[in-house]
């Protein structure tokens, strides 16, 4: 049959599907106006219904048991109303375009073959049968995953193999199917090409209708413990994540939550970008923050270096830190605080009144602490220190009570504040003195409250002074020699740790050992809730951060995303951070997966930035045209400026959106400041907490991870900008934002980093 007349027929079944939709939608919405009315109704008698008559013993068993009925029968009736509407909400997304492939299929032995059409959601006709499957149904699965003939899914009840026979994509929009292709490949490229050929946006897409074969292994893999996926640049990583969120919680639905997985993310921007994707699959948000903000809201007293201070910082790849982020450290602590059950554990006074002496001293409570047997854990060794600190406490109110203070406090109240004292207003004493030591013991117990809180917060644990002091043991856990630091070289850098603390700040590189000893010495109970833990761009992460995670999450599966060639803050020690990895995780339980072809970019983008990797690493580019990479040598700053000008016109008048990309902050401030003394209109994106917005950008390299954009102008691209070769992965993550159209300016010499590009794969203008 022709193609139109195939289209005219599949037209017709849309209209059918669609008017189904319509016919449901209509009678769910009298559903849930009944369901909410008679919500309503019930709440309105509720206070008829339960007299609520306390007086009486006899009827308030009565009484209980029907405003437990009542409850029940509320919430019976809420959760239909919220099945009701969440299904309205999936009709509603399903109206305009209610799916977006068919695949045909015989089941073993059966001679007809059976269609299905495949949408964003579920929905059956009265009769039960599905008009539309999810595509994360365990049948979709087939669409995604294999060439025409025999396949298999995996059914809940174990694998089924089918005979598919055909596989048609459609672009429906507004109820018009605009195109179809009948295809064999796993997703066609023709498709592809029409949704990557759309313009960028400030939000992140949904990949659903083109998720591709290497991809649906990512989202639909449950059998791992860690899932790790190496992907080059615009390969379709982080996509991957928010489908597979999607996913997972369909599978699990029931027994998984939103707020049961949480996402690790370079930064806020990044989390702005991305936020719509999961809503408008239906799915409600995971639990997105970055490692910072996950560090650092445990620590609201002291400064945890920041993303720009960590960035601009040129000693960060010092030996001292990268043996900090080692998984070798994080066994130091381990270590350390095992040894901590035997002796070591540095405590502080506790104060009351006196600053001179100690309510209770360090070392009465350090005695306290190691009077109880090896059994102890330090978990129970706090909480038996604590209770036995409070029973001394309680002991010690009646001598309190002696003191001057109390005396002269008591003196000191007015008529009101004595009166709020006593138990009754006509409290009677047997004398005088009886209702002194009475009045002297309330006071004494009221302010001794405050050495409670003390105790119960632990206030008697010396945390940085433990940390100090495990850094000063290190020399005799670990070799420091094997690390190529000297002694003096470690006592240096505890003096600055030291002095930093009393400032109130830590490094980035401490905060996690710090807050690792912490847990440790505490025993605080770590995140059994969280289920599912991913964390993009994995590469900024340091073994020990990631070996803290794990611990802090046991009950998490881990999927790890990231591409090595794009470490921005730990440059080269990420090469061998999956060896480091993987000793965390049973290697039967370890699922490595490898994205090498990228989407995000046009063939000439990809062929040119893969060439600044100088190991050629295996990235395939996608047959996408567009303008070849373009360099604007320049000898004055002025022309540069000029230059940038032209581009930016000249995107203009291409409907590009551009996003200026520098270095550094510092640099991003300037050019924001040059180009709106020049009456061009430019937003700076200077921090993690602004909001992306449409229009022109200039942002600093750092906080441009993770995102893309139609047009790129890598700004000073020079010798003297980028000469060390690890600033190799920083222009490469750079240059590979742009979707559509890359232009490079440099004032005088262009880096070193950028000379071995072969020539034809660029311009120069
Ligand atoms: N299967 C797909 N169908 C359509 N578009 C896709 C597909 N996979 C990826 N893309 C598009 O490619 C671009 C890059 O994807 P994404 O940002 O997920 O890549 P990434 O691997 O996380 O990149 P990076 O590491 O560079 O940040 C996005 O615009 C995304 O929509």
């Amino acid at each position: 049959m022709a193609k139109e007349s195939q289209q005219e027929l599949e037209q017709k079944h849309l209209d059918e599907v669609m008017d189904k939709i319509k016919i449901k939608e209509k009678s769910l919405d009298k559903t849930i106006d009944s369901a909410q009315g008679e919500a309503r109704n019930l709440n309105f008698h509720y206070l008829d219904d339960v007299r609520l008559d306390y007086d009486d013993y006899s009827t308030s068993m009565e009484t209980a048991l029907t405003i437990q009925q009542q409850q029940q029968m509320l919430k019976e009736r809420e959760h239909a109303w919220q099945q009701s509407t969440k299904q309205l909400d999936t009709l509603q997304r399903l109206e305009k375009s209610p799916y977006f492939a068919r695949v045909d299929f015989k089941e073993e032995g059966e001679e007809k073959p059976e269609t299905i059409y495949i949408g964003l959601g579920s929905c059956a006709d009265d009769q039960e049968h599905f008009l539309v499957y999810d595509w994360r149904a365990p049948i979709s699965s087939i669409y995604y995953d294999g060439k025409l003939g025999k396949v298999t899914y995996n059914a809940p009840d174990g694998e089924r193999s089918v005979d598919m026979t055909k596989k048609r994509q459609f672009i429906i929009k507004n109820g018009k199917i605009e195109n179809m292709f009948d295809t064999n490949e796993s997703i066609g490229d023709q498709m592809l090409m029409n949704v990557l050929n759309e313009k960028s946006s400030t939000q992140m897409k949904s990949i659903v209708t083109t998720i591709q074969r290497e991809q649906n292994k990512i989202i639909r893999n449950t059998s791992a413990d860690l899932l790790f996926v190496q992907g080059a640049a615009g390969s379709g990583k982080t996509s991957a994540i928010m489908q597979r969120v999607a996913y997972l919680l369909y599978r699990y639905r029931g027994n998984l939550n939103s707020g049961q997985v949480i996402m690790f993310s370079p930064n806020q921007l990044f989390n702005d970008y991305v936020k719509n994707v999961l809503p408008e699959m239906g799915e409600q948000n995971m639990v997105q923050m970055t490692y910072w903000q996950f560090a650092s809201r445990r620590v609201p007293g002291m400064k945890v270096e920041n993303l720009f201070e960590q960035f601009e910082d040129e000693k960060q790849d010092d030996k001292v830190v990268n043996f900090e982020n080692s998984l070798d450290f994080f066994n130091a602590v381990t270590r350390y605080a095992k040894h901590l059950n035997k002796s070591g554990m540095l405590f502080k006074n506790i104060y009351f009144k006196s600053k001179k002496k100690p309510f209770f001293d360090k070392e009465k409570i350090k005695e306290i602490y190691y009077s109880f047997n090896e059994n102890y854990n330090l978990r129970n060794r706090i909480d038996a220190t604590q209770e036995q600190l409070i029973t001394d406490l309680n002991h010690r109110i009646s001598s309190e009570a002696r003191k001057a203070w109390v005396s002269k406090t008591i003196e000191s109240l007015d008529p009101q504040q004595l009166q709020a004292l006593y138990d009754r207003p006509d409290q009677e004493f047997e004398s005088g003195e009886k209702e002194e030591k009475f009045l002297a013991k309330k006071i004494v117990t009221k302010e001794l409250k405050q050495v409670a809180k003390k105790i119960n917060h632990h206030r008697f644990l010396n945390i940085r002074g433990q940390y100090l002091a495990f850094l000063r043991a290190v020399p005799k856990i670990v070799d420091l020699a094997k690390w190529n630091i000297s002694e003096s070289e470690w006592q240096d850098h505890i003096e600055q740790v030291k002095e930093r603390l009393r400032k109130h700040k830590i490094k980035m590189s401490d905060i996690t050992p710090y807050l690792y000893l912490y847990d440790l010495m505490t025993g605080r109970r770590t995140d059994y809730t969280m289920r599912y833990a991913f964390i993009d761009e994995i590469q900024d992460y340091t073994p020990f951060q990631l070996a803290y995670l794990k611990y802090n999450f046991p009950k998490a599966k881990f999927t790890m995303l990231g591409d090595l060639n794009q470490a921005i803050f730990t440059k080269d020690a990420s090469k061998n951070l999956l060896s480091q990895i993987s000793k965390l995780f049973d290697p039967e339980k370890t699922d490595v997966v490898q994205l090498t072809r990228s989407y995000r970019s046009t063939k000439e983008i990809t062929d040119f930035t893969k060439q600044i990797l100088r190991q050629g690493e295996k990235i395939e580019a996608f047959d996408r045209k567009g303008p070849k990479p373009a360099f604007y040598k320049r000898d004055s700053i002025e022309k540069e400026y000029r230059a940038l000008e032209d581009i930016l016109t000249e995107n203009d008048n291409q409907n590009l959106t551009t996003a200026i990309i520098t270095k550094t902050l510092a640099e991003a401030k300037e050019v924001a400041q040059v180009l709106k003394e020049r009456n061009i209109k430019a937003t700076l994106i200077g921090s993690a907490n602004q909001r992306l917005v449409e229009g022109t950008l200039v942002i600093p390299s750092y906080l441009a991870k993770g995102l893309e954009f139609d047009a790129v102008v890598a700004w000073d691209v020079s010798a003297k900008q980028y000469h060390e070769l690890d600033e190799t992965q920083l222009l490469y993550t750079i240059a590979s934002r742009a979707m559509y159209k890359l232009d490079l300016t440099y004032l005088g010499e262009k880096s070193p980093i950028l000379s071995s590009l072969k020539e034809g794969t660029y311009i120069n203008k």
